[in-house]
């Protein structure tokens, strides 16, 4: 077969000035390709201009990171707060519902202490007390600190942070469990607490009511299923723990019953109950024998994630709306991954689009991130510092502080992300410094603290630089280190934080435009 030459390429054929062409007609052909290679070099501009641009104006994408209660949901609900500011304010009612579980749940953290409590004194009332009832079921508080863990879940692999080996399994306990001493007036005062115990027994009902709503049956506290690719969930065997659908408790609940039978009447049963209960509730937060039994048995309620016993007079009126902050401080656990838009409404970037994407941050939840890092901007790291002394509720074998460091060197070494800046986060700042100012100190769970003073700035500086030094030893390539110590339920600190972090963000995403 004989092989094609120009001589007889069809194309080039076909463009062939003809062979008896006028010079007239060559002037006439050239000014007409000259004129059509100037308009196909416009077009090809025009293409590349309206390419750039839309980079320019590509959406920009977050994605939230850290442990479970690190506040990964409370940073997108400070973000919503902030850029959409109607929407933020028409779903705050919708939150009623997720409050009065934050409610009941710190009750019961104190009915079981109480219960226990007499039950473990042998006390005349070990066997009547009315709020032993709530503790028929497990009961995991994440807020003592773990002492039962003798031996186990030790971190072979932690070297940045030099963790006391006592503290972290659990060798160290000092403290008495309870007092030797019985008076009359404990014995009075447990009268009186068995009586207002029995007059909170219909939270029991509204308890298991809005849990058949809210609560995943494998799950001990709200969650809220994210709207991720719709099998990831699945695949990772969760699909049938998975209870509340995506948006559907805002709208009085969700999960295998019919969307008919679980309306707001729900919430608004719950909300009387609560309020024909308030009186009890508050004289048993207010009860100076409950402050004591919960402090012999090391339990804080007030450090519990969604705790609003300091404002029960509020939160359990008969009107109540909760309030922006109330939002913020609401704990409703992430089950999966969510992903949410937002356009700037001001300044030079009028338009951008973000999307952050929110994750769960349990253990079992993490596998579900790597999808993720495919295709993001910038990542938000947070590491709540204030949980030195706390463990993870899905393993009370690990220390929070130590499951965090972890977490921040294994996502800083990750080739994937190996281009992605990252903002850490080092909050619950707030948490901290009550925490350290009631006399907690850091160097009893963290060897390498030494004597270092335990107030909030050398402890948060010396945090820092420990983060600081992770991401520079374990990033792959060099990165920025953006580090902020947060309290990222509070408004105002957190939207100067939130500016810079839009300006970051933003830099990066230009950056990435320009290199293109
Ligand atoms: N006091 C205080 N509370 C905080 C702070 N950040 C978050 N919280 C609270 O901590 C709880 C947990 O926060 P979330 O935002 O739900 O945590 P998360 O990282 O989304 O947790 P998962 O969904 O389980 O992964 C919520 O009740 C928040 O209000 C903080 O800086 N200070
Ligand atoms: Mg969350």
């Amino acid at each position: 077969m004989r092989s094609r030459t120009s001589d007889d390429d069809p194309l080039a054929a076909a463009l062939a000035p003809p062979p008896d062409e006028s010079p007239e007609a060559t002037a006439i052909r050239i000014a007409r390709e000259e004129e059509a290679l100037r308009i196909s070099q416009a077009i090809d501009e025009s293409i590349r201009l309206e390419r750039q641009a839309n980079k320019r104006n590509k959406v920009v994408r977050v994605l939230l990171l850290g442990q479970s209660e690190s506040g990964k949901s409370t940073t997108l609900r400070q973000f919503q707060r902030i850029y959409t500011p109607t929407a933020f304010r028409e779903e705050r009612i919708h939150w009623r519902i997720i409050i009065q579980m934050n409610v009941i749940r710190s009750i019961r953290t104190i009915l079981v202490a109480l219960s226990s409590y007499y039950r473990q004194t042998s006390r005349a009332r070990a066997t009547t007390f009315s709020g032993a009832r709530w503790d028929s079921r497990s009961h995991v508080t994440s807020i003592r600190t773990e002492r039962r863990t003798k031996g186990k879940g030790r971190a072979d692999n932690l070297s940045d942070l030099d963790y006391d080996e006592d503290e972290r399994t659990g060798d160290a306990v000092t403290a008495p469990l309870w007092a030797d001493v019985y008076s009359e007036q404990d014995a009075r005062e447990d009268a009186v607490l068995d009586e207002i115990a029995q007059r909170l027994e219909p939270l029991h009902r509204i308890e298991a009511m809005l849990k058949g709503l809210l609560v995943p049956p494998s799950e001990e506290e709200p969650a809220d299923l994210g709207t991720g690719p719709a099998g990831l969930a699945t695949a990772l065997g969760h699909a049938k723990e998975i209870f509340v659908r995506p948006g559907r408790w805002r709208s009085g609940g969700a999960g295998a019953r019919p969307a008919s039978s679980i309306g707001p009447e729900a919430a608004d049963e719950a909300q009387r109950v609560l309020f024909e209960c308030r009186f009890d509730l508050m004289r048993l937060w207010a009860s100076m024998r409950v402050r004591e039994i919960l402090a012999l048995r090391r339990i804080r309620p007030e450090e519990e994630s969604g705790f609003f016993l300091n404002d029960l007079d509020r939160v359990t009126g008969y009107n109540y709306v909760p309030s922006d902050d109330d939002v913020l401080k609401a704990r409703l656990k992430t089950i999966g991954v969510s992903e949410h838009k937002f356009e700037m409404e001001a300044g030079d970037q009028r338009g951008t689009q973000w999307r952050i994407v929110d994750v769960g941050g349990s253990r079992f939840q993490r596998p579900t991130w790597v999808p993720f890092f495919d295709n993001v901007d910038a990542i938000i790291f947070l590491a709540p510092i204030s949980a030195f002394d706390q463990v993870l509720t899905e393993d009370p074998t690990v220390n929070r502080l130590e499951d965090s460091v972890l977490l921040w060197k294994g996502i800083c070494q990750n080739k994937l992300l190996a281009n992605v800046d990252f903002v850490l986060f080092l909050n619950k700042c707030d948490i901290l410094q009550r925490k350290l100012e009631s006399g907690v100190r850091l160097a009893r769970y963290v060897k390498s603290y030494d004597d270092r003073s335990n107030d909030i700035e050398t402890v948060s500086k010396y945090f820092r630089g420990k983060f600081s030094a992770i991401q520079s030893t374990y990033s792959p390539a060099p990165r920025k280190f953006y580090g902020y110590c947060t309290s990222i339920t509070e408004k105002t600190a957190t939207a100067g934080i939130l500016a810079s972090v839009r300006d970051i963000v933003l830099r990066q995403n230009l950056r990435s435009v320009r290199l293109a």
